[in-house]
């Protein structure tokens, strides 16, 4: 692994999900500093992962060569207001912002200056070692691409975009995409609920059934998802009667127009802050 200093300012959700990927890859607990306001969120930080942290951003700034920007995005102003003011070089620093919906260009507006900026949306289940990152960078050396590329290929897969329009796709096919799959195990855990089976049960059942399915697609990539699906559903039979229910119901449609509207906030977002 590379020798380089990696700090997570605002280590909330997202982050602690980053560094547990890079925990259970190999990383040294000791290269990663963790930030937070909030002295309990960091602690279960240090208790889980043994990497080092503080509630100070400054400290972490100055002593780090890559710099995790991972507040919420109507945070990111004022971070990065507090991280210019601090009279630290920013100059050698690799900057890399996991928030949705603000620019390159309007970080580096934010921090002041034309910091090395990479653009990188991340996913939660990054903390198994199965997360999905898009990345988007201009100007960064082959070195710094590498380390990037090392860093979020340890939490699952990482994939670089041409453009940074295409970061906002990236969030409606894999950063927020892992929520549309919990609703859909929460409906079926409610109706599985309302037909009797107890919450414990309930619960076994939606997830197991998840797990079996995506498994049954990553391990058998030669066989298409409408394959799998079709290979469920006998003609006739109760599956065909639920899946024609569903598509009578466009859920294609409503899929693809709930993608959209993540597109279309992103977009939006880029706007306001
Ligand atoms: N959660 C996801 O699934 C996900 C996926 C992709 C990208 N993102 C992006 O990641 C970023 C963080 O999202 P999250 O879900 O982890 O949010 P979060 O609220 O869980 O984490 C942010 C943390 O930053 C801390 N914080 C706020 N201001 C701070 C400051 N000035 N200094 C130090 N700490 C500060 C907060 O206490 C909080 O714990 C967002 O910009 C979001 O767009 C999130
Ligand atoms: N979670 C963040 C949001 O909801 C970004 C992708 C996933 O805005």
């Amino acid at each position: 692994m590379s020798n380089k200093t990696i700090a997570f300012i605002g280590t909330g959700n997202m982050s602690y999900a980053i560094i547990g990927g890079m925990i259970k890859s190999g990383f040294a607990p000791q290269s990663i500093i963790a930030t937070n306001r909030n002295e309990e969120k960091l602690a279960k930080v240090a208790a889980d992962f043994n990497v080092r942290t503080t509630t100070n951003n400054i400290t972490a700034l100055k002593e780090a060569d890559v710099i995790v920007l991972s507040v919420k995005p109507q945070m990111m102003a004022q971070l990065c207001d507090s991280l210019q003011t601090a009279n630290v070089d920013l100059s050698n620093k690799l900057f890399v912002s996991v928030a949705a919906g603000i620019t390159v260009a309007r970080l580096q507006d934010m921090l002041g200056q034309p910091v090395k900026m990479v653009r990188c949306m991340p996913n939660t289940p990054s903390l198994l070692g199965l997360g999905v990152s898009g990345l988007f960078a201009q100007e960064i050396s082959a070195e710094e691409r590498d380390f990037v590329e090392q860093v979020f290929s340890s939490t699952g897969i990482a994939t670089w975009v041409e453009t940074e329009a295409k970061i906002n796709d990236i969030i409606a096919v894999t950063g927020s995409s892992p929520a549309y799959f919990f609703l859909f195990m929460e409906a079926i855990e409610e109706k599985a609920r309302t037909l009797g089976f107890d919450a414990e049960q309930a619960r076994a059942l939606v997830q197991q059934t998840a797990l079996g399915a995506a498994e049954m697609a990553a391990s058998q990539p030669e066989i298409s998802i409408s394959q799998l699906r079709a290979n469920v559903t006998s003609k006739g039979g109760t599956t065909h009667a639920a899946v024609e229910h569903l598509k009578s119901h466009n859920l294609h449609t409503t899929v693809a127009d709930a993608m959209d509207a993540c597109i279309s906030r992103a977009q939006q977002m880029e706007q306001e802050l």
